[in-house]
């Protein structure tokens, strides 16, 4: 089992290329399939979570080939409509296949899918939406039988949470249907932009992507197109958190500053001075950071679920008092144990954790559940004096692209064993 061994307490400086974004590239491979023929993908990430949807792609009979962050998938052979078992496990975002073969097959035949745990995870909503498209389904022993009746056809949708993988799972099924879909309180996060500027380039008829309503009116075929991959605002908020944490100046190139606009606050409320410039972020900290107000995670634009364990990193080093609320996931403080095992002060009740900022934080042995939760021991090890030892590493290598080479390059003392 691979571990990071971190000798922390050092300043990082330099400058970093941000990575393609893990959720944006997971529904757009998934999308491959409804259109016939090859599609190319830039700037994906190379990432256990992508590696699992190529092989995901390769079982349904597709060709699909990463080399230097460009994946070529061609879906013409697609000649499989089931995904099984094992491969649903491997991630999370195995369910948004399902909106994608069932568009492209008039059926599908998966499990429900496994990845991080953090709490229930239910995906009523993607049924229910697809039930209200003509979808037929029946749900025994984990897994999910749907047929299409005579044809998909459009619906009004109206989540009673703007789920993201729901709305994804509509839009892929919705754009290849019979008539006008019309999702109301649709998720609004990049990622979903990023997966409909997508279709739209392969002739899908989109409006309305990053806003509460989408409508979206079902043509009769698309046809594959080139793509790129927005930047992964989720890496972004850890390499700046990484930064902060050892009073560090990092650049980041190739951000979208927009997609930080519920993070780059927060650092300045720390005392970060924080310049954007295009696609360009400088973030120059202070020895010691101040407390945020507080951190309270939202659908977007509000403060990211995903960047809620690094942020409070952060906090278990600032000077004060901070009080975080995560709104979106019931067990989203899984790291909370291993910070206090390297030093940190926190107290978690219910969704509510109030972090006491401790002047120095030491290292230790402690061991990742989940992917976040895994960055933010990374972040924290990185101003622990002493040695850490993190394993779970696997968890982070869902998401990041070779962390400690980038660390490393900016001054840490972090290698894989
Ligand atoms: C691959 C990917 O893009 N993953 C992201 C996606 O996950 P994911 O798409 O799973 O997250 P959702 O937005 O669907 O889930 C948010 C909340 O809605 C609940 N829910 C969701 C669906 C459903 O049918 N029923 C239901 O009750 C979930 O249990 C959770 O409490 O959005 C999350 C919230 O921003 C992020 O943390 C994940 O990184
Ligand atoms: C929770 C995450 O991913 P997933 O939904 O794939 O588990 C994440 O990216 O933080």
């Amino acid at each position: 089992m691979a571990k990071f061994i971190v000798d922390g307490n050092r300043r990082l400086q330099g400058e970093v290329d941000l990575q393609g974004a893990k959720n944006s590239a997971l529904p757009i491979i998934s999308a491959t399939l409804l259109c016939s023929g090859e599609s190319v993908i830039h700037c994906c990430p190379i990432i256990s979570d992508i590696n699992a949807s190529i092989q995901i792609l390769r079982y349904l009979g597709c060709s699909a080939k990463l080399s230097d962050h460009t994946l070529i998938v061609d879906s013409k052979d697609m000649n499989r409509c089931d995904i099984p078992e094992n491969l649903m496990n491997e991630m999370r975002s195995s369910i948004v296949f399902l909106g994608a073969i069932i568009a492209r097959k008039g059926k599908a035949k998966l499990y429900f899918p496994g990845g991080c745990e953090l709490g229930p995870r239910p995906i009523d909503l993607h049924l229910s939406a697809l039930r209200k498209m003509g979808v037929i389904i029946d749900e025994r022993y984990g897994l999910i039988t749907c047929r299409v009746k005579d044809k998909l056809h459009g619906a009004k949708i109206a989540l009673p949470f703007p789920s993201v993988g729901a709305t994804e799972n509509i839009i892929l099924s919705a754009v290849l249907a019979k008539g006008t879909t019309i999702i109301s309180n649709a998720a609004r996060e990049p990622e979903i932009v990023d997966l409909c500027d997508y279709l739209v380039k392969c002739g899908a008829e989109i409006y309305g992507a990053g806003e509460s309503t989408i409508y979206i009116y079902g043509v009769d075929n698309l046809t594959p197109t080139v793509h790129t991959i927005i930047p992964d605002r989720i890496v972004a908020s850890t390499l700046m958190a990484a930064s902060a944490v050892t009073g560090g100046e990092l650049i980041l190139n190739g951000i979208i500053s927009s997609h930080l606009d519920g993070v780059i606050p927060l650092f300045e409320e720390a005392g970060c001075n924080i310049k954007v410039r295009n696609s360009k972020l400088k973030i120059d900290s202070p020895n010691r950071l101040k407390p945020f107000k507080s951190v309270r995670t939202m659908p977007y634009p509000g403060f990211p679920t995903d960047a809620q364990a690094v942020m409070m990193s952060v906090a278990t080093v600032a000077k004060g008092t901070t009080v975080f609320v995560e709104n979106i996931f019931e067990s989203r403080y899984r790291h909370v144990e291993d910070l206090t095992r390297l030093g940190a002060n926190i107290k978690v009740a219910n969704k509510v954790a109030v972090v006491e900022g401790v002047d120095r934080l030491f290292g230790a042995k402690v061991v990742a559940k989940e992917l976040r939760g895994a960055a933010a021991l990374v972040v924290a090890s990185l101003k622990a004096e002493g040695r850490t030892e993190i394993e779970g590493i696997k968890y982070l290598e869902r998401g990041y692209e070779d962390l400690e080479v980038v660390l490393s390059s900016l001054g840490a003392n972090i290698r894989k064993v």
